[in-house]
């Protein structure tokens, strides 16, 4: 039983805008934000190109070859390359020759003790110094620590360039629709006239934007992404909580989010928050308030949650297969960080896996986003970290295995049948690290279903008719 990616073939709403004026636009960086910004901008009507140190990339990329699980991007991607407003070439200074905006997308992953690693953001600065066009304004997109804007400023040394931050807001897996319809843009600079200049590139969609200065854009985007991360953490200890106490807490937060002033989203329960920007920008935060002499106990407790979730998914594992996992063949369903991505970046999948696997686990694993799209890079990444055996059969996961794990939501585990998926099972349980699935659709095929914060004898109460 292969299953395909229902989000591969749900294209993102396309908003009717209006470009009030074309600009040529650089963008250093092909990845999920340089590659997004890119095509949408010149879905906008501006004229782009794309600078990518990676010249496979580049190459692939000419072809509309887009690599990475996200909605509308290729037929995006395709559609600039034909009507001749987007390119890509090999390099950041080749991008910005006649550029009036040049957007920085590159990397800023975690480094040393936890600190943003500018090290992607200084060399493509270095290089572009001295062929920025005068008049030009450099704009940083990549999440950087508060500050990095003045910084930048000195690196360039340049009076003729203005630089701006515009933090991004997009989510993987549906990078094109967040991009197209943000809840809102932030434009931070010393410089008034360049921040006009970014706002208008996104004019036609009628975005509100909130113009400041750059410190205050700079730290927009770690305030927005620790307080999700905070909201996370927050409902994985009511959860185990819930346990403890007989609550349920898929109950507990639909009472809690229908409050307005709290909100249904990012209230569910999971193997812990992971993904290339959540992780790495609350230790970034914390060594920014620690530089500036702030103990940020709170969000100090907000990291330590997520470190033990791992764990925790590990426990109810060993309780459902008897206590011990060790020699014991246990099948992963997902290893993505999120469904709707094919990305492997710090998932809380891999972090379950690799508890289960220390214990001495036996761990086959299957993904549907993995199998979306030619992955070499995610089948090296997993053979290298030699925890597990990965399957493109979802029977292949589950067969002889003791337990079956949900690490990751997507869509399609909901839709199994689950009799054929019994019948391969050695141990028929399913312990849902997502709280995903459908449990008397288990109970119907003999399967039981162990969740996060659940009181599994309770019956739903019904409504009075
Ligand atoms: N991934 C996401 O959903 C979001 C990421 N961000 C931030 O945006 C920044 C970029 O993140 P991603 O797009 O996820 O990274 P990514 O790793 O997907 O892509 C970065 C791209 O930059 C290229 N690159 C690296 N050094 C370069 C150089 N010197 N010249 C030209 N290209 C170079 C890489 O080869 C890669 O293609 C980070 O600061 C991240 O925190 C912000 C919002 C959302
Ligand atoms: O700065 C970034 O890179 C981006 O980081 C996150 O986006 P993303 O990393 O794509 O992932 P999210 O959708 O935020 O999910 C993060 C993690 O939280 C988990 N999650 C999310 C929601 C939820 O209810 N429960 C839950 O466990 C996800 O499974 C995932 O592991 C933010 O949501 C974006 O706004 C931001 O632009």
């Amino acid at each position: 039983m292969r299953l395909s990616p229902r989000l591969s073939i749900s294209f993102p709403r396309r908003r009717k805008v209006l470009t009030v004026h074309s600009y040529r636009v650089a963008v250093i960086g092909a990845g999920y934000v340089g590659l997004t910004t890119a095509a949408c901008l010149a879905s906008l009507g501006h004229r782009v190109t794309c600078g990518e140190v990676d010249a496979a990339k580049v190459e692939r990329l000419r072809r509309a070859d887009v690599r990475i699980l996200e909605p509308g991007l290729p037929e995006l991607v395709a559609e600039g390359l034909a009507a001749g407003r987007l390119d890509f070439v090999v390099g950041a200074a080749a991008a910005t020759a006649d550029a009036e905006v040049v957007f920085l997308c590159v990397p800023t992953p975690m480094g040393e003790g936890g600190t943003a690693d500018l090290t992607a953001v200084e060399a493509v600065l270095t290089e572009v110094r001295d062929h920025l066009p005068a008049g030009c304004v450099l704009v940083n997109k990549s999440t950087v620590p508060v500050g990095t804007a003045g910084r930048t400023a000195a690196l360039l040394g340049r009076d003729d360039v203005a630089v701006v931050s515009n933090p991004e807001f997009l989510r993987e897996g549906s990078g094109v629709r967040d991009f197209l319809n943000p809840d809102r843009i932030v434009v931070g600079s010393r410089s008034r006239a360049a921040a006009e200049r970014v706002s208008a590139l996104y004019a036609g969609l009628g975005a509100p934007t909130v113009l400041t200065d750059a410190a205050s854009a700079e730290m927009v985007k770690y305030a927005a992404n620790c307080f999700l991360a905070m909201k996370l953490s927050y409902v994985n200890s009511l959860a185990e909580l819930c346990e403890r106490l007989g609550a349920d807490i898929g109950d507990v937060t639909e009472g809690m989010g229908r409050d307005n002033r709290i909100g249904p989203s990012f209230l569910d329960p999971g193997p812990g928050w992971g993904g290339s920007c959540l992780p790495k920008d609350t230790n970034a935060l914390m060594r920014v308030a620690e530089a500036a002499g702030f103990d940020f106990g709170i969000l100090r407790s907000v990291i330590a949650a997520n470190d033990r979730q791992a764990a925790r998914v590990a426990d109810k594992v060993a309780e459902a297969v008897g206590g011990s996992v060790s020699g014991v063949r246990i099948g992963l369903l997902g290893l993505t960080f999120k469904a709707g991505t094919n990305d492997l970046r710090d998932s809380p999948a891999l972090a379950v896996a690799g508890v289960l696997h220390a214990r001495g686990a036996d761990l086959v694993g299957y993904d549907p986003g993995l199998l979306a799209l030619d992955q070499p890079e995610a089948h090296d990444l997993l053979a290298a970290a030699g925890i597990l055996t990965l399957v493109d059969d979802v029977l292949d996961v589950a067969k002889d295995a003791a337990a079956l794990v949900v690490l990751t939501e997507w869509p399609e585990f909901r839709g199994l049948d689950w009799h054929r998926v019994a019948d391969a099972l050695a141990g028929r349980v399913v312990v849902d690290g997502r709280n995903h699935l459908d449990p008397d659709a288990l109970a119907k095929a003999g399967i039981a279903w162990r969740g996060l914060g659940h009181r599994h004898a309770q019956q739903p109460l019904t409504a009075p008719a």
